[in-house]
């Protein structure tokens, strides 16, 4: 479990991050939502570790971010996979040496171990036979899911992902989000995703925490989402027509 206690982040003496207080399970895909500027890049950045925040605590399984010497905060890094916005490859390397970057950085792995192991995570993602291709011979859906590929690589315990769908067409982005979700399933991971894509949050999100101007306004699952009657939510999550109907619809349907 990640625990994270009274998180607290500023910049300059303005403050981002209010005193978060949350938990994320493992097995779970849990989503951060929330208007553009509530903080949730930084929230995201902060439980990575690439902010460091003013007060609070983040735990990962008992270990608290802050207090860990530079040998156990590597280990944690380990255990990290990341989806970075957009998929941020790198564009002078091939698909099998973007996908093997980590494994040449954190293990020490023989050339033929690594090869197999992105030949695992390739036919995981759906992409066998692409290793010599590069990023820019690939479709948009397709980087996304090489960029997943990498994350999963060492076989992370957690998965943090920064708006996974961004630039997708609808079609594609349910297919990414289904393929996050059923890895966090079969990795037992506690997979983190920044979204704007109420579409994602309705089928994927077990979990949703919803920050407004840097507090947690409300959290809940999917299912829980449609029934309440926070104020905040109500005005971001159905402010398109489409979605006040489902809610309507759904809401009609449990009656
Ligand atoms: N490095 C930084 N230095 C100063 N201010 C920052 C920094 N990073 C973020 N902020 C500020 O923190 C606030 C929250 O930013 P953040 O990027 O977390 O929002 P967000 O919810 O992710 O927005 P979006 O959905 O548009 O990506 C913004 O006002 C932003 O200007």
């Amino acid at each position: 479990m990640i625990e994270v206690q009274n998180l607290i982040k500023s910049f300059n003496g303005a403050e981002v991050l209010k005193g978060v207080t949350t938990t994320f399970e493992k097995g779970k895909t849990n989503m951060i939502i929330g208007q553009s500027g509530s903080g949730k890049t930084v929230f995201l950045k902060c439980l990575i570790g690439l902010h460091v925040p003013n007060s609070g605590v983040i735990c990962f399984d008992g270990r608290k971010h802050t207090e860990l010497d530079i040998k156990s905060r590597r280990q944690l890094r380990k255990e990290i996979g990341m989806v970075f916005q957009g998929g941020a490859l790198y564009d002078s390397l091939t698909v099998e040496e973007n996908i093997m970057f980590p494994l040449k950085m954190f293990t020490r792995s023989t050339p033929l171990e690594m090869l197999k192991r992105v030949n695992e995570v390739l036919e995981r993602v759906n992409l066998p036979n692409s290793n010599k291709k590069f990023p820019a011979e690939l479709s948009g859906g397709m980087q996304k899911r090489v960029a997943i590929a990498r994350a999963i690589v060492m076989n992370p315990k957690y998965l943090f992902c920064d708006e996974p769908n961004s630039g997708l067409d609808p079609q594609t982005a349910i297919v990414i989000d289904n393929l996050i979700q059923e890895i966090t399933k079969e990795y037992d991971m506690i997979t983190v995703i920044n979204s704007h894509d109420m579409n994602s949050v309705m089928e994927i999100g077990e979990k949703i925490i919803f920050l407004k101007d840097g507090v947690k306004a409300w959290e809940g699952s999917n299912k829980e989402i449609f029934k309440t009657e926070n104020e905040a939510v109500v005005n971001f999550v159905y402010s398109s027509n489409l979605f006040k109907k489902v809610r309507e619809a759904y809401l009609s349907e449990i009656k």
